[in-house]
């Protein structure tokens, strides 16, 4: 069994004190003009405290309502959540002051300065205003504090409204995928403010459907895919008990992948060469490929990484198809996750 298989299953009797931010059985059906519609579906989430976990999953797998539930903006239709040892929504007034998360963009002026901005929101939280200068410094924008909001690139935007979540000086952020729309620039930019604020003690989770991104950055991850948690742990122990991509370069690549996939293998396109997933050994592709006239003329190994344990994990999973409404079980259960 590969080792994140075993990662996916949290203890049951793990102190939810010990953990920033824990949930089980959370769930959030909304309903639509289609009918009902299972956003959460069963989630146990375990975030430690310290470092910065990544919540992962692919877009509309259900991470904002599950992020939204844990701050008290949905409500769950069941299951249970702690924040900080904290049965929430119930104790949310206790601890919203440690709590810092950016879910939608935040407001700022534009025609103030970015320091003007923190200003305001400093009086306004009852915070003293020698806090802003440290926080600008936190994100890095103590040389650009007097520039106006609206001259802002949108990483920096980004970084102020992270900023303004430290004013409180919170031991836990909660950034909803805060780099979308941003450049690689901006990202990297994120990624070192995020490394920043972990390193000084404090937790952050950070949800992304760009697993290969916050990859890099991330200490421990959960990955979750149609509302419900495919595996968790440190990213080291999850991607070690993937099997490796083997990128394979053939003249029909159409041909090869078809011949692929009929041999139960995973495979995408990547420009000329193909992406392939599942192979025990390398030389099983070039075999199987052989076998129907296809010549490899390249085969390179590369190392897996948390897309390629995402894809391994939904693999035969059709797009939108969701577990309860097909009755199938979840790959979860599949590979013997138990609760
Ligand atoms: N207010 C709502 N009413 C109806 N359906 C909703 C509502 N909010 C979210 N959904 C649906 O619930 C599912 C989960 O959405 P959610 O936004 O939580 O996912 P996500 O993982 O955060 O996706 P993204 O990365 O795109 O933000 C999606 O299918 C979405 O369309």
């Amino acid at each position: 069994m590969p080792a994140h298989a075993q990662t996916t299953s949290p203890p049951p009797d793990v102190d939810p004190r010990s953990l920033a931010i824990s949930t089980r059985g959370l769930r959030k059906t909304y309903r639509n003009r289609h009918g009902r519609h299972v956003a959460v579906q069963g989630l146990d989430l375990d975030v430690p405290i310290g470092g910065v976990h990544g919540f992962l999953g692919p877009n509309g797998s259900g991470k904002t309502t599950s992020i939204r539930m844990l701050l008290g903006l949905v409500r769950a239709d069941s299951g249970t959540m702690t924040i900080l040892g904290q049965e929430v929504p119930r104790a949310l007034p206790d601890i919203v002051g440690r709590v810092g998360a950016i879910v939608e963009q935040p407001k700022f002026f534009p025609t103030f300065t970015a320091r003007k901005n923190l200003d305001l929101l400093a009086s306004a939280i009852g915070v003293p205003s020698s806090e802003v200068g440290m926080v600008l410094e936190a994100v890095g924008l103590d040389d650009r504090a007097g520039d106006r909001y609206k001259t802002y690139s949108l990483g920096m935007k980004q970084r102020l409204a992270i900023a303004a979540t430290l004013l409180k000086d919170p031991d836990l952020l909660i950034f909803d995928e805060p780099t979308n729309g941003l450049d690689p620039a901006g990202i990297r930019e994120i990624r070192t403010t995020m490394r920043t604020l972990a390193d000084q003690g404090k937790t952050v989770l950070v949800s992304s459907h760009i697993l290969a991104e916050v990859e890099q950055v991330a200490d421990t991850v959960s990955i979750i895919g149609h509302g419900r948690l495919l595996a968790s742990g440190r990213v080291e122990d999850i991607v070690a008990g993937s099997a490796t991509t083997v990128r394979v370069g053939v003249r029909q690549p159409g041909e090869a992948r078809e011949i692929l996939e009929r041999a139960g293998l995973t495979v995408r396109a990547d420009h000329e060469a193909l992406l392939v997933d599942g192979a025990a050994d390398p030389a099983d592709i070039t075999q199987v490929l052989a076998q129907h006239g296809q010549y490899v003329h390249e085969l390179v190994a590369i190392k897996a990484g948390l897309e390629a344990v995402f894809l391994e994990l939904t693999a035969g999973e059709g797009p939108g198809t969701r577990a309860e409404e097909s009755g199938r079980p979840t790959r979860r259960s599949r590979r013997g996750g138990s609760r």
